[in-house]
């Protein structure tokens, strides 16, 4: 089940908010500007299926997006737990970064930590099978795909470029909790 969290962002022990109620989570992230919906990840797909093969089951859903949005890249990530480049992969996201346009994330298997810093608070969202994210450009965040990641994620892309993050060099990552879990479905 996905699941919201809110901190303050100097007080990473207690949440403020907790919900896993798609109604709840889709209302506070939407006052920050983020779209959260639930859909319906309907092919089955394992984590770490081929990228190919994850175009492929979701193609009528990739072409609404992109007809819809005007993405120009899309690209998958899949990861199954016995991956054996899952540290690095683990890693590249850890820390605060931004990136100059709309984060847009589709679940298809699995699941994963978003956590977002916006104004003074920490939204931690557990991101699972299902769930539609769109981040504003911009916006503060870090990704923790757990020691023994087990995730399927369609991401779209405004820029050709694919993927490019713009780290801030802070430690809050550090500070906040990391996703110990690996499977959430
Ligand atoms: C959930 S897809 C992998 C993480 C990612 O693309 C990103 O931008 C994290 O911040
Ligand atoms: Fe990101
Ligand atoms: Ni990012």
């Amino acid at each position: 089940m996905s699941r919201l969290r809110i901190f303050a962002d100097d007080a990473p022990d207690t949440p403020q908010f907790v919900s896993s109620d798609g109604e709840d989570i889709a209302r506070e992230l939407k006052k920050i500007g983020v779209t959260f919906e639930r859909w319906q990840a309907s092919q089955p797909i394992e984590p770490g299926a081929t990228p190919e093969q994850v175009m492929a089951a979701y193609r009528a859903d990739i072409d609404r997006l992109i007809a819809d949005n005007g993405f120009k890249t899309v690209d998958v990530v899949s990861i199954a737990p016995d991956n054996p480049n899952r540290a690095e992969m683990r890693k590249k996201f850890l820390d605060e970064h931004f990136h100059k346009e709309d984060e847009v994330r589709f679940f298809v298997a699995g699941a994963g930590l978003f956590t977002l810093h916006v104004d003074g608070k920490v939204y931690e969202i557990e991101c699972v099978k299902n769930d539609l994210i769109a981040v504003p450009d911009g916006t503060t965040h870090w990704f923790d795909m757990g020691p023994e990641p087990s995730f399927v994620a369609i991401r779209f892309f405004t820029e050709p470029d694919g993927w490019v993050g713009h780290f801030t060099g802070t430690d809050i990552a550090q500070k906040f909790p990391r996703y110990e879990k690996g499977q959430a479905d």
